[in-house]
């Protein structure tokens, strides 16, 4: 195991462990798809490729219409007592924790109002959740009375969490963020069909601090941001500089198929250390995302032993939500980048 540990990390810009070569086999023996390799595996997607091409060259997998252990790779198993990956995911909530039986009305009119919505842009990194995951949402903030009668901000909204919110008539005012035109003027369109008054659609160049308007206005927002380090600070920190004082909620998704575990610690430190906040739930998984389509453009597509587009949901994120007390404060600097708010070493569907 040690020498095979070294000959990743020469390969990897990722931190390598040995669990998470451990992770991969034990997803190997779950799977022979590449793409459920990796969500099994809980590694980022980059990392998986690294090993699972160094499992080849040392002969403990072969790599053919799926990857397969080898005998040698049966035996290594065995040696070091790596067991099969075992998936324990509640049939009813999906792992959410959240019931949508109060929801059922309101699911079966999104899909309605959705069906014919904009397609998942690469330029903006989109990718949207199943219309299951976009009202458990609401569900969840609701749960939490963070949205009866307050003043509720989506930044970044492909996933329509907007228009699940006006359907649920429970925020007083809702503003929603994109810089996609093709989702404002669809998010437009159907407050107009709903005659929701209290919504507004707008764009911001989120580089930029939150114009005087929008900041501490609201008593919960949220997001799902890119997971650069520069994306945390500009989708999150602009999010809590939006929220009116102490005890506001701020919700977002990070997700393990970008983010290692070293970098969760880093968005964790951000949250406890910079932004002053404290977290109040992490959900496994509670972000389904639908295949965007676009996967051959990727750098996951170059990185993936198989040139074959994922069957089903493979890409999925844990739902944070932070709360904030005394002394807590958003991101209020400019940021200079460019492509680094999407790209790092560990982004590969960007
Ligand atoms: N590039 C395709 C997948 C994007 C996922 N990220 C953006 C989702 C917007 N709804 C979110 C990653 C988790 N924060």
């Amino acid at each position: 195991m040690k020498d095979l540990l070294e000959k990743v990390r020469e390969v990897s810009e990722i931190p390598v462990y040995e669990k998470s070569i451990e992770n991969v086999l034990s997803s190997i023996l779950l799977t022979g798809d590449f793409w459920k390799i990796v969500e099994y595996s809980e590694e980022p997607l980059p990392l998986v490729a690294d090993i699972i091409r160094v499992l080849e060259k040392e002969g403990l997998v072969k790599i053919e219409d799926e990857i397969k252990l080898t005998e040698k790779g049966l035996s290594f198993i065995k040696e070091y007592g790596i067991g099969k990956k075992e998936i324990n995911v509640c049939e009813c909530c999906e792992g959410r924790g959240i019931s949508l039986k109060n929801y059922k009305e309101l699911l079966e009119k999104f899909k309605e109002i959705t069906k014919d919505r904009p397609l998942p842009k690469h330029e903006y990194d989109q990718g949207f959740v199943t219309p299951e995951c976009t009202v458990a949402r609401v569900a969840l903030m609701n749960s939490r009375g963070d949205l009866f009668n307050k003043d509720v901000l989506v930044l970044g909204d492909d996933d329509l969490t907007s228009i699940a919110l006006m359907l649920s008539n429970l925020p007083r005012r809702i503003v929603a963020v994109d810089i996609d035109e093709r989702l404002m003027n669809f998010i437009k369109e159907v407050a107009d069909e709903l005659k929701f008054k209290n919504i507004e659609v707008i764009t911001l160049d989120l580089r930029k601090p939150l114009p005087e308007g929008y900041k501490r206005s609201f008593d919960t927002f949220i997001t799902d941001p890119p997971e650069t380090v520069f994306a945390i600070k500009t989708f999150i920190g602009r999010g809590i500089s939006a929220l009116k004082g102490e005890r506001r909620a701020g919700y977002f998704g990070i997700t393990r198929r970008e983010s290692s575990l070293d970098k969760w610690r880093e968005i964790q430190r951000i949250l406890i250390n910079d932004f002053n906040v404290v977290i109040t739930d992490i959900i496994k998984d509670f972000n389904h995302y639908i295949n965007w389509g676009y996967e051959e453009e990727t750098r996951a597509w170059k990185l993936a032993p198989i040139k074959k587009k994922p069957k089903d949901i493979w890409y999925k994120s844990y739902m944070f939500r932070i709360e904030t007390l005394k002394g807590s404060k958003g991101f209020e600097e400019e940021v200079e980048v460019g492509s680094e708010l999407y790209n790092d070493a560990e982004s590969s569907t960007t």
